[in-house]
Formats: structure tokens, sequence, C-alpha cells
């Protein structure tokens, strides 16, 4: 085994990041990459192609130059992916190629970290409206990239999610081969240009792995048209699964909804203290994994706003942990919930529904 390369020991069950360093990640470490970007080049209306061949096996920039510059600034030097992978390639019935877990994968453990190999400003894509144009401009890019970016392609953020202008698309190749599920066993986020794919619930060896295509609380048939306007019909077990199956998941997404307006509502008096409870409970019972963070916090809130010292803390803790898996260790969210557990009697919230009971 090659030195500072740590072998697998499944027994260690607790081992949330990758469990060893690969060998890529530890010649980063030892042998940082210089930066060599190239750009802009071919511009059309103020859109330019920015590339630099050395990081990560190439990343193409289709940008402004402003954005090139932050997503220039950004790390990519970044590989903190499980070592060795602990899933494999396989063609899935119905779906084409996917991954597969070639062990058990414990919740919140790190799958991938990649950064992309294409980044590209979407307005300007839509823009280029003459499309003989637009597709000569992005054909720089190789062949069918323009299909390839709409059907492989995720969105990021460059600058703030609210500013006008700075949404982009990034194709991660590898994380392009996760099929969809409308109950995915797996998270990503994305921070900067980064991707981390993470583990949403416990995961058994020979288990496919998937992420979501659609939003996971739209009912059954508007997620199967979202679907089909990917252009294939869903082969999910829920979608695929008996009738009576998809009309008990439809009513809990119903009752959540129903149960979210409520929460939100300070008028509303059918709120109790266990309303956030039962919340929580329905996302669980729906297997909505990678959402228990924002079920636990409402769960969590609401026992503070009807001062319920001990029950706030349990579910703040319960909504950290899972925080920390969505969003980040680090996240202001995982955070603030940290906060709340530490002493719920000191939050805003503290007995604010209650009070509104008297
Ligand atoms: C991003 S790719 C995923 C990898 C793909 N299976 C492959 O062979 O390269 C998306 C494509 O995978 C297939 N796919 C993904 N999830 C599926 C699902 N739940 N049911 C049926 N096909 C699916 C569809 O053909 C879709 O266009």
């Amino acid at each position: 085994m090659p030195p500072g390369i740590c072998p697998w020991d499944p027994t260690i069950q607790s081992l949330r990041t990758p469990a060893c360093a690969s060998p890529e990640m530890i010649r980063r470490l030892v042998q940082p990459l210089p930066t060599q970007w190239k750009g802009p080049e071919q511009c059309v209306n103020g859109t330019c192609v920015f590339s630099n061949a050395v990081q990560n096996g190439g990343i193409s920039l289709i940008t402004s130059p402003q954005y090139a510059h932050i997503i220039q600034s950004f790390d990519f030097d970044v590989d903190a992916s499980a070592y060795p992978p602990p899933y494999y390639t396989e063609t899935i019935d119905g779906k084409g190629i996917g991954l597969r877990a070639n062990r058990s994968i414990g919740k919140g453990e790190v799958l991938m970290v990649r950064v992309p190999t294409l980044v590209a400003q979407t307005e300007p894509l839509v823009e280029l409206e003459v499309r003989d144009r637009r597709d000569a401009f992005m054909g720089q890019m190789g062949r069918d990239i323009h299909d390839k970016i709409n059907t492989n392609a995720f969105e990021i953020f460059v600058h703030g999610a609210d500013e006008k202008g700075t949404r982009h698309l990034g194709a991660y190749p590898d994380v392009a081969k996760f099929n969809h599920d409308c109950r995915p066993n797996v998270h990503y986020r994305i921070a900067e240009t980064t991707m981390t794919v993470v583990a949403a619930r416990d995961i058994l060896e020979g288990e496919e792995l998937t992420i979501s295509y659609v939003d996971i609380f739209l009912p059954s048939k508007k997620r199967k048209e979202r679907i089909r306007s990917w252009g294939f019909e869903c082969a999910c077990a829920l979608c695929q699964g008996p009738k009576n199956e998809t009309i008990v998941s439809d009513k809990r997404l119903r009752r959540i909804e129903q149960l979210k307006n409520d929460l939100n509502d300070f008028r509303e008096m059918r709120v109790t203290a266990e309303t956030g409870a039962e919340y929580a409970a329905l996302h669980e019972a729906e297997g909505l994994h990678a959402h228990l963070g924002s079920a636990y916090t409402r769960a969590a809130l609401n026992f503070a706003l009807f001062g319920d010292e001990e029950r706030s803390r349990e579910y703040a803790l319960k909504a950290a942990e899972e925080l920390a898996i969505e969003k980040g260790p680090g996240s202001a969210d995982a955070q603030a919930m940290r906060g709340l557990a530490e002493n719920p009697k000191a939050h805003w919230t503290w007995g604010k529904r209650r009070m509104l009971e008297k």
C-alpha cells in the first residue's frame, strides 16, 4: 500500500468524512498545482470562454469576465472524496447506467467531492437567440455540448442566490451518473462551485445510489410530469410501485403542506406544541431524508414557541445533526440549532406562541 493511504476499515462506522485519502489528494497536498487560466477568448456579447487545462483534468467557463474573475478565485484543487469509492457503475433496469453501493455506507458519509468541468452562465446562453450562432459558440466546448449541459447540469449561484445575472449551470460528469429517485438516498450541496455528495441515510451494500432531479414535495402526478419534461418516464420504486402506496404518499405530502402553512401562521389556533413533531414524523415516514434538517428545525422552534425546553432541545439537536449533513457542519443553520439546543429559554421564540394562546 502506498505511504499515507489508509486502508478502508468497515468497522469504523462512525467515520463520516472520507475513510481514506486518495493518492490524488495526497499528491495535491504535497505538490499543489499552479493556476493556469486562459482567456478571455471567443467573446460574444460580453460572454467569453476561459479555460484551465491543469486543474482537475480541465475546467472551462462560459461567462462574463466579471464572473470568471470570481469563479477563478474559488478553490478548485479539492478532492476529499471517499477512497476507494464505495460504489461502482452498472446498468440499472430501465434507467441506463447508474451507481450501486459496493459496501454498506453510513448516513452522512461523504461520497464525492467534485469541481465542475464546465460552468456556463445561463442568461447569455438564452440571449444568444440565433440558434446557429449559439451552437457555434457552444460548439467550441465539443460536440452536442448544449444537450449535455441541459441533461447533466446543476444550478450554481456564483455571487449570492438573489443577485440578478449570477445563475450559472455546472457540469459534473461523475455526479451525472446518479439516476433519479423520488425518495433518494443521496444528497448533494454546492459551495462556491464545489459539489459535495453525501449519503442521506444508511445505505445497504447493493442498493442503487440516487438523487432527486425534481422537487420531492410535489405530488406524484406533478413529479411524473416534471420527469417527463426531462425526456424520460420515471422508473423509481415509488413511481412504479402499487397505486395505494402513491395515494398514501400523496396524502402525507398534503398533510406536510398543511402543517407547514399552519406552523408559519401565528393566527392559526390549531397548532399545538406537538404539531412540529407531527410535521417531522411525516417527513421520516415519507423517507424525505435530505429534508429532515428543516423539519426538525420547525419542530424545535415550535416547542420553543410553546415554552417546552426539553423537547425544543431534543429536536434542535436532531436538526443540527441533519443540517450538518445537508448544508455542511459549519453552516449557519446547523450552528443556529446548536445555539437553540444550548439554551432554548434564551431564544427569541421562547414562549411566544404559548402567550398568544392566553
Ligand atoms: C443524468 S443521466 C443519469 C445517468 C444515465 N442513466 C446514463 O446512462 O448515463 C439522466 C438519464 O438517466 C435516465 N434515468 C435517470 N433516472 C431515471 C429514472 N428514475 N427512471 C428512468 N430513467 C432514469 C434517463 O434516461 C435520464 O435521461
